[in-house]
């Protein structure tokens, strides 16, 4: 079993009489994981999240980090402990980007010099040219503020890093790669993360856990995301992981099962000098194998954009995806060099879906 970083122990948080923000949660965040909060507008994920740094203090209850309660520490001493990254990137607009990233360091009390170097070799770690440093936080985009919110979190090396909606103000292509940037991040620095969010889909892709809240402030499944899509609790959890949830899940299948077939190919100069005579989809490949689009059956010379690709190991979310969205609708699987290893149809795939379920409920 995993150990335990962060504990709520029948924690409750009522700001004024009536309901409460956050109502009896007990739970235990794993070290070293991404766990993500989840659920819709004032269910008490921020709430829970402050008081893991005593930004809020709880009514009742308790809250221990690696052991520790944190009532016993200075408050201001425990904020310094944790990264905390939230939604508006919270930099001091009037300090440098580096002089920003390096401000818990200097508060801690490391020399300027060294806290500037490290703030240089961080912009790195979080994807930002080092020139970047010298501006201030408006001549950054959205993304890059991000970014440096990031690293600031990262700059003292802190064990527990606290994340408050920090992708929300961005567009859904940056924060993709934000999220990208995160996972890869967190693979070497195995950090514990705690992270909220109202979307369940950037819960689901960045969770090792996944805890869904609810109204009033009570937790309503804390599972990892591919039982919370598989196996919802309740009702409320069911409409809240939406109706798409199935197919999501398939995000979490392997497509180890799947056998391709091979594709009948064409080079673009066949195709210029010959057409397309033989009657049927043919996909269109350079002399490496690596594939081009499709040429249809009767349409001459042109050939059509492909759809998308899936890789041996990929899921069998990007299996289905890559049949549904090729023009022929046969899927092209590509080899680790991206040459063309095989197709195959939307219906193949949903037929190895269908064994792996009869498989699973030991039908077969
Ligand atoms: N300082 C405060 N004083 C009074 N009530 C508060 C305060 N902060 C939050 N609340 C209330 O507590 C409840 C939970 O708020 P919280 O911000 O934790 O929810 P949330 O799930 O993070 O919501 P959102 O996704 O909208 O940020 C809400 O009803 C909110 O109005």
């Amino acid at each position: 079993m995993a150990e335990a970083m962060i504990e709520f122990q029948s924690v409750t948080k009522q700001y004024q009489s009536g309901q409460a923000a956050v109502d009896d949660l007990t739970m235990s965040i794993d070290k070293g994981a991404i766990t993500v909060f989840v659920g819709p507008s004032g269910c008490g994920k921020t709430t829970s999240l402050r008081m893991i740094n005593r930004m809020v203090e709880p009514t009742s209850g308790t809250i221990t980090v690696g052991g520790q309660e944190v009532t016993s520490v200075p408050a201001a001493t425990l904020r310094r402990s944790m990264g905390y990254v939230m939604q508006s990137s919270g930099l001091m607009p009037h300090r440098s980007v580096l002089d920003n990233i390096a401000t818990v360091p200097r508060l801690n009390g490391v020399p300027k010099a060294e806290a500037r170097k490290r703030a240089q070799e961080l912009l790195d770690v979080v994807g930002l040219a080092s020139a970047l440093g010298k501006r201030y936080p408006s001549q950054l985009s959205g993304g890059q503020q991000q970014r440096v919110g990031v690293a600031r979190a990262l700059a003292a090396d802190p064990p527990v890093l606290l994340m408050d909606e920090p992708f929300s103000a961005v567009d859904p292509v940056v924060r993709d790669e934000l999220q990208q940037e995160l996972l890869r991040l967190q693979r070497d620095l195995a950090k514990t993360i705690v992270f909220v969010t109202h979307d369940i889909d950037e819960a689901t892709v960045l969770g090792d856990k996944v805890a869904v809240f609810g109204l009033g402030g009570k937790l309503a499944q804390y599972a990892a995301p591919e039982e919370i899509l598989r196996a919802p609790a309740n009702d409320f959890v069911a409409s809240f992981v939406g109706r798409d949830r199935g197919f999501r899940h398939l995000g979490f299948s392997p497509s180890d099962g799947i056998t391709v077939h091979r594709a009948r190919t064409i080079t673009p100069a066949e195709l210029e000098h010959d057409g397309n005579a033989a009657g049927e989809w043919q996909l269109v490949v350079d002399d490496d194998l690596r594939p081009l689009g499709w040429s249809g059956p009767g349409k001459g010379p042109a050939t059509v954009p492909g759809g998308s690709l899936f890789r041996k190991g990929d899921t069998l979310r990007r299996a289905l995806d890559a049949a549904l969205s090729s023009p022929s609708g046969f899927g092209v699987a590509v080899d680790a060099d991206g040459r063309v290893a095989g197709v195959i149809t939307a219906g193949e795939v949903l037929a190895v879906i269908e064994s792996d379920r009869r498989v699973r409920q030991g039908v077969l």
